[in-house]
């Protein structure tokens, strides 16, 4: 029920967290790329289709639409596969495929392209001259390029000919970012496999020195074991991590730690991730916030994939995560059988998600208020809308306070320094936003039961670190989750849309990032007794946000929008 700068992250970053470098055009790009572009920007995906829809351009239309673009599909190939294996390869006349690009190109103005399955040489050498005869110049930004060089699928299938390895290493001087797992980067730096992590960095910052792009070396198919005894990881987790990193040509420009999930639900995990750093960067102009932000989805979206209870060997992520709520496993069909974790990964390791699945209800009951609806489709009556921010003008107040306890808590400087920034930008930035909205200083009025309620459970919960963050999570987390859906709403001509604008803040949604990567680290290191407190207050808070979306007039039905100050 917060608002966009609710928690000032500028003034909580947390420098444990890695900071966004500022990211070099690599040298073989030729002209620059697109600049930060369209809120829903246009991305084109070349590659090969998965008919299960986990992998292929099945998976890259679903993250492009998951990271707020607008997916276009070019196929390079047909498959006929399944979460088990590739059963046959189709490659239709390369010259259908030039068909295809140019009539994408001839009419839509392509901000990202993400590049997949290329399964042959002559597919490749196609895609190659496309790129080289795209427009650009002085006016004419071209898209932005990603690719995936796709060559085994997670089954070991091949998906590309041996044939067609040196047709792939050809585009990398013509794109701006390659994205290799462990045994593709070694194919393409035409060496053997890294043994461990920092190897493979600086396999790929030499990959990144020979072609002029960016490189980003995955980690998912590291050994944990190789994790932990390399240094340039966390060795300190329990989960022993799925690091990535992004490495240009003087070295790792950003390197993500990363939570390994303990699933085997990671079909289509690197065309996910490609189509996903292709649309965000489309929307920043960032690489390593674009490759920040995709990763923390993915891991989110790997999280989910078990309860989509699709197919029978490496199953999909689910796309979709946190958009609608699933319908409980149980609910449709009998329990699934619980994964046997490895032998290093900690029973919390993906406890939070599974605090965050649980409260799927209460997020989907606070899409369906009447406030919340109304809000989005413009009708909300301008009376319960100021008695809302009333309501969380004084929420705001004691909110604050409770941040401040958990400063005073926090075990490390960064996590004092974090919750002291969100203390401040309650207090300051967004009762600013407030008070611009009400036209003046809110006024004097009583706290609701319901307000009250949920600043007792807060203030209650402020006697230990863990139980505290917990409940104060809830008020960042459902409130971007929310907003991101409302925010979308907002076109021209909406009453409210200045309002539902403050929704698509990037610094609430990267001070929600840090605040959940706080929330694990307390969970994973929480004892069991500790941990169901924390579960229970998170619960609670879940519940309260409900309950305040839910207190105003709105019920009533819809009156006169937008009488209020913008
Ligand atoms: N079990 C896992 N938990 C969390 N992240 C994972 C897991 N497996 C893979 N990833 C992430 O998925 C992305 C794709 O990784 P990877 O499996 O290395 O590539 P590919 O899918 O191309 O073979 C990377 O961001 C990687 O860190
Ligand atoms: C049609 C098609 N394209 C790519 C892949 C491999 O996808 P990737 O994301 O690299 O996935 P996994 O190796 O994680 O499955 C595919 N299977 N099919």
């Amino acid at each position: 029920m917060t608002v966009r700068a609710r928690h000032d992250s500028s003034a909580g970053h947390d420098p444990a967290l890695p900071a966004t470098p500022t990211t070099p055009t690599p040298a073989g790009a030729g002209t620059p790329p697109t600049p930060p572009g369209p809120s829903r920007p246009r991305v084109l995906a070349i590659a090969g289709s998965d008919p299960s829809g986990g992998a292929g351009i099945q998976a890259d239309l679903k993250s492009v639409a998951a990271a707020g673009g607008y997916g276009m599909a070019a196929l390079t190939a047909l498959t006929a596969q399944n979460t088990r294996g590739v059963r046959s390869v189709h490659v239709p006349p390369p010259g259908f495929l030039r068909a295809q690009l140019d009539a994408v190109a001839d009419d839509v103005t392509i901000d990202a392209v993400k590049i997949g399955m290329l399964a042959s040489a002559p597919v490749a050498e196609v895609v190659g001259s496309w790129l080289d005869d795209l427009p650009r110049g002085a006016t004419t930004a071209r898209p932005a390029l990603v690719l995936d060089p796709v060559m085994v699928a997670t089954s070991g299938d091949r998906l590309l000919d041996p044939a067609a390895e040196r047709a792939v290493r050809d585009l990398l001087g013509r794109v701006d970012v390659v994205t290799p797992n462990l045994p593709e980067l070694a194919v393409l730096a035409a060496e053997p496999p890294a043994a461990d992590w920092p190897a493979a960095l600086d396999q790929a910052r030499r990959l990144a020195a020979r072609h002029g792009v960016l490189v980003v070396a995955k980690g998912g198919h590291l050994p944990t074991a190789a994790v932990g005894a390399s240094g340039a990881v966390d060795v300190g987790r329990p989960d022993g991590g799925a690091p990535d990193a992004l490495v240009g040509p003087d070295g790792v420009l950003l390197e993500l730690v990363g939570r390994r999930v303990p699933t085997t639900s990671t079909h289509g995990t690197g065309c996910s991730l490609a189509a996903g750093l292709a649309t965000r960067f489309a929307r920043t102009g960032d690489w390593a916030r674009a490759l920040r932000d995709t990763k923390e989805w993915l891991t989110a979206a790997i999280g989910a994939g078990e309860a989509l209870r699709v197919g029978g060997g490496h199953g999909p992520v689910d796309h979709l995560v946190g958009l609608h709520p699933q319908t409980p496993a149980s609910a449709v069909a009998p329990p699934a059988p619980v994964p046997v974790p490895d032998a290093a990964v900690g029973p919390a390791a993906d406890v939070v998600d599974r605090w965050w699945q649980d409260a799927a209800p209460v997020r989907a009951a606070i899409d369906d208020l009447p406030f919340v609806r109304t809000l989005g489709d413009g009708t909300l009556d301008a009376d319960a809308f100021r008695e809302y921010l009333e309501q969380d003008a004084l929420y705001l107040r004691e909110y604050a306070r409770c941040l401040a306890r958990a400063s005073e808590l926090a075990p490390t400087r960064a996590e004092q320094a974090f919750w002291a920034g969100g203390a401040h930008g309650a207090l300051v930035t967004e009762l600013d936003l407030h008070t611009r909205w009400l036209g003046g200083e809110p006024q004097d009025v009583p706290e609701s039961p319901t307000t009250r309620a949920y600043l007792e459970h807060l203030r209650e919960a402020g006697g230990d670190y863990p139980t505290l963050v917990a409940a104060v999570l809830p008020c960042y987390w459902v409130y971007q989750d929310v907003g991101e859906r409302l925010a979308a709403r907002g076109d021209a001509g909406h009453p409210y849309a200045a309002w539902l604008g403050t929704y698509a803040d990037d610094a609430f949604a990267e001070a929600t990032r840090q605040a959940v990567e706080i929330l694990r680290r307390v969970a994973a290191e929480a004892d069991d007794a500790t941990r169901e407190r924390m579960a229970a207050a998170f619960r609670r808070a879940c519940e309260h946000e409900l309950a305040f979306f839910d207190q105003t007039g709105a019920a009533a039905g819809a009156g006169t929008a937008g009488t209020l100050v913008g």
